[in-house]
C-alpha cells in the first residue's frame, strides 16, 4: 500500500523503489555482492571498461540486475534493480539510476535457457574474435575447452572438441540486439555464450559460479586464437 497519496499522482518524477531488504546482506555471495564484486574484477580484466558490460544473477524468480550507464567496478549493493521475472515489474528500482541496456537481453536468456546467471563484456579479445570470424568463433584440441559445457547433455566438452560459438551483429541500441539474440539462442542448443561483432560477448550459465567459469575460459580461448591466427596456425585442429 502506498505510505500516502503522493505515491498514487505521477509528478513525472521516478521516485523509485527502494525495498532494501532485497539488497542488504552481510553474504558475500548475496547477487547484489556478487555482482559488485564481479564487475570490480573484471573492469580490472579490462572487460567492464567505460561502464560497458553487466552482470545479473537469478534467485528464483528475481533477477538483481546493474545499472545503466554507471561505473561498474564502483557500484554498491544499494544501486541494483531487482525485477520479478514472472511479472516483469520491479521490485527494487533505484531512482537516479536507469535500467541497464542489456536488461532485455538478460530476461531473453533467463526465458529461453532458465540460466541462472548472465555476463556481458566488452572484452577487446571478444571483439577481435568478432573481426577475425565470420559466422562462427571455432576452436578445437585445447585444453581449456573441458571449462565449457556440452549444454545439450550433462558434462563438459572433451579436449578435442570443436567449440563453435555463433557471432551476431552489432545494433546500434543493446536492447536491439533481443529478437536476433532469442533466434541465435533457440537455433544453437549447444551454446552457452554469444558474441556480438565489434561490440562484446553474452555468457550464461546454471549459477553465477559456472557462468564466470565459462566466460573466463571463453576469454582465455578467444585470446588463444588471436595469437594462433597472427601465427597463420588454425584454430580448429587439421585431422
Ligand atoms: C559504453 S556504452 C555500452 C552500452 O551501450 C552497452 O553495450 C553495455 O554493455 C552496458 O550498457 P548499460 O546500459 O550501461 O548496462
Ligand atoms: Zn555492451
Amino acid at each position: 500500500m502506498p505510505c500516502c497519496s503522493c505515491h498514487e499522482i505521477d509528478f513525472g518524477i521516478d521516485v523509485g523503489v527502494d525495498n532494501n531488504h532485497l539488497i542488504a546482506s552481510k553474504d558475500p555471495t548475496h547477487p547484489a555482492n556478487m555482482i559488485c564484486e564481479l564487475c570490480r574484477l573484471f573492469y580490472t580484466n579490462g572487460w567492464c571498461t567505460g561502464t560497458g558490460g553487466g552482470v545479473s544473477i537469478r534467485d528464483a524468480n528475481k533477477a538483481y540486475i546493474a545499472p545503466s550507464g554507471v561505473h561498474k567496478e564502483r557500484m554498491v549493493p544499494s544501486d541494483m534493480f531487482v525485477m520479478d521475472l514472472e511479472s516483469k515489474e520491479y521490485l527494487r528500482k533505484p531512482a537516479k539510476y536507469k535500467a541497464s541496456a542489456c536488461t532485455p537481453l538478460f530476461l531473453d536468456i533467463y526465458n529461453i535457457r532458465d540460466s541462472g546467471a548472465c555476463i556481458h563484456t566488452h572484452s577487446q579479445n571478444a571483439v577481435m574474435v568478432t573481426l577475425l570470424f565470420d559466422k562462427y568463433f571455432e576452436i578445437s584440441s585445447i585444453e581449456q575447452i573441458k571449462a565449457l559445457p556440452k549444454v545439450t547433455e550433462a558434462g563438459n566438452l572433451w579436449y578435442s572438441d570443436k567449440l563453435t560459438i555463433p557471432i551476431l551483429e552489432n545494433t546500434e541500441r543493446e536492447e536491439d540486439l533481443s529478437e536476433s539474440l532469442q533466434q541465435c539462442i533457440k537455433s544453437h542448443p549447444n551454446t552457452t555464450a554469444i558474441l556480438v561483432r565489434r561490440h562484446g560477448i553474452f555468457v550464461w550459465g546454471e549459477n553465477i559460479w559456472k557462468a564466470k567459469v565459462y566466460n573466463e575460459a571463453l576469454d582465455y580461448l578467444m585470446e588463444l586464437a588471436i595469437k594462433m591466427k597472427q601465427f597463420g596456425i588454425p584454430t580448429v585442429k587439421q585431422e
